[in-house]
């Protein structure tokens, strides 16, 4: 297998978000979770999206995990490779983004990397290098209250200088506004004053364009979905990938079985989504606390109640609680611990359900995601048609209880009714 795209995802709803917009932008892409296994059988595709479970672990493990797959998609030909960042940056403040970049840049030889988490489809843009959230200030949106990575600063060029040893420079939207050239000749000028990353300005698709095509010319890049999108287009427009059909066809075919939706998110949105669902389908909302102090019996208890009603149809499991609840809990216990202790829980439960029956999965939440694919052992996805922007539908590949439909929902993604929607996609 020869790719073309390259990518390594912090987090495994953000891989999945990024592989749905390469899709929808003509590359053929596959989803592994870490390095796949060499007698996994991959299709051939033209990008693929390497997901780790990086974005709030130690900067140099973070920095080791990336390394590792970036050399493995230099190995398959990638002539470019994307860090997938969050579309909100989320990182804890001790990194990652800052050490990953630095690391990859220097793999790739040097020089100045240009940086942006813009995707104005789910309304993030930069403007002077600040990033608003459907019009808010970062540091003003609900990511402000994250459970593990809270955002405290818009101003993503202090941010990612607190991360990094390098300077950091600005391409702003008049620079982009200027078309490739611009750009090209403003990151020249930053790398010639030694600036070792350069937050881009987007606001729309054609800000992204621009930004793509000068990001090709460069062997790395960071960003979210959007620059994803400029890079396809780019790559598209070289006229390099062999076919545009699009892929998510091998995706959709019926698996049958028992439906499950398991969310850990505590974003405003999946705290919307879960209400909704609460009106058409059964729904257990975990007690966070116990799961830290009585995980056996609480999850033994969840597993009883789902036992009872998921014969008859889809439900939900929630760990998912207001950001005050959260704030008491972790005040009480301990951010980190929190955190993993909730996510092994909300795990175990998902692989017991799978283990019952479950074949249509729902996850919400990204490390809620790496969590349960990691203890399902799956090794990759293939893309399936979006439900929601920045949420595809997905198909397991090589793992050991067969074929799954599995929906990695980011936090912060889908409208009210996504649960709904994507079930009744998911047959
Ligand atoms: N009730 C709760 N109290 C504290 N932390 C929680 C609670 N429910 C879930 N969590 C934790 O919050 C974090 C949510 O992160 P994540 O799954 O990435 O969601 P998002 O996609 O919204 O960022 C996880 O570590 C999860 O275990
Ligand atoms: O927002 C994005 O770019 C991605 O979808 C993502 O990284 C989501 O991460 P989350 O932890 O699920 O919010």
């Amino acid at each position: 297998m020869t790719i073309l795209l390259g990518s390594i995802a912090d987090d495994y709803t953000g891989a999945s978000d990024l592989a749905n917009t390469l899709t929808k932008n003509g590359l053929r892409t596959v989803q592994t979770v870490g390095i796949p296994d060499p007698s996994l059988p991959l299709p051939d595709v033209d990008a693929v999206v390497v997901s780790l479970k990086i974005r709030s672990v130690a900067a140099q493990e973070a920095v080791a995990a990336a390394g590792t797959a970036e050399r493995w998609l230099r190995g398959r030909g990638a002539m470019h490779v994307l860090y997938k960042i969050c579309s909100t940056f989320d990182s804890t403040d001790q990194g990652n983004i800052g050490p990953v970049t630095e690391a990859l840049a220097e793999a790739a030889g040097g020089g100045t990397v240009l940086v942006t988490p813009a995707f104005p489809e789910t309304g993030r843009t930069v403007y002077l290098g600040h990033l608003f959230v459907n019009g808010q200030p970062l540091d003003e949106s609900p990511l402000k209250d994250h459970p593990l990575n809270p955002m405290h600063d818009a101003n993503l060029v202090r941010v990612m200088a607190s991360q990094s040893r390098g300077a950091i420079g600005l391409i702003d939207l008049p620079a982009v506004a200027g078309g490739p050239d611009a750009v090209k000749a403003r990151l020249d000028a930053l790398r010639a004053e030694g600036a070792g990353a350069a937050i881009a300005d987007a606001v729309f698709e054609s800000d992204l364009e621009t930004l793509g095509e000068v990001a090709l010319r460069t062997p790395v890049s960071i960003g979210a979905s959007g620059l994803g999108l400029g890079l396809a287009r780019a790559l598209v427009r070289s006229g390099r990938v062999p076919s545009t059909v699009n892929t998510t066809a091998d995706a959709i075919r019926p698996v049958g079985g028992h439906a499950a939706v398991i969310a850990g998110s505590c974003s405003s949105a999946t705290l919307r989504q879960i209400a909704i669902a609460e009106q058409a389908m059964p729904v257990l909302r975990l007690d966070p606390e116990r799961l830290l102090t009585a995980a056996s019996d609480e999850i033994s208890a969840a597993l009883s109640w789902a036992g009872e009603r998921m014969e008859a149809g889809p439900i939900v499991i929630a760990a998912s609680t207001t950001p005050e609840a959260v704030s008491d809990l972790q005040s009480r216990y301990g951010r980190e611990i929190s955190g993993r202790a909730i996510e092994a829980a909300t795990s175990a439960i998902a692989a017991e359900l799978v283990a019952r029956g479950v074949r249509r999965l729902v996850v919400a939440g990204g490390e809620t995601s790496g969590a349960t694919v990691d203890m399902l052992g799956i090794p990759a996805f293939l893309i399936g048609p979006e439900i929601a922007p920045g949420v595809p539908m997905l198909r397991t590949i090589g793992n050991s209880q067969g074929e799954m439909l599995v929906t990695l929902k980011s936090g912060n993604f889908g409208g009210d009714d996504f649960f709904a929607t994507a079930l009744a996609m998911m047959r």
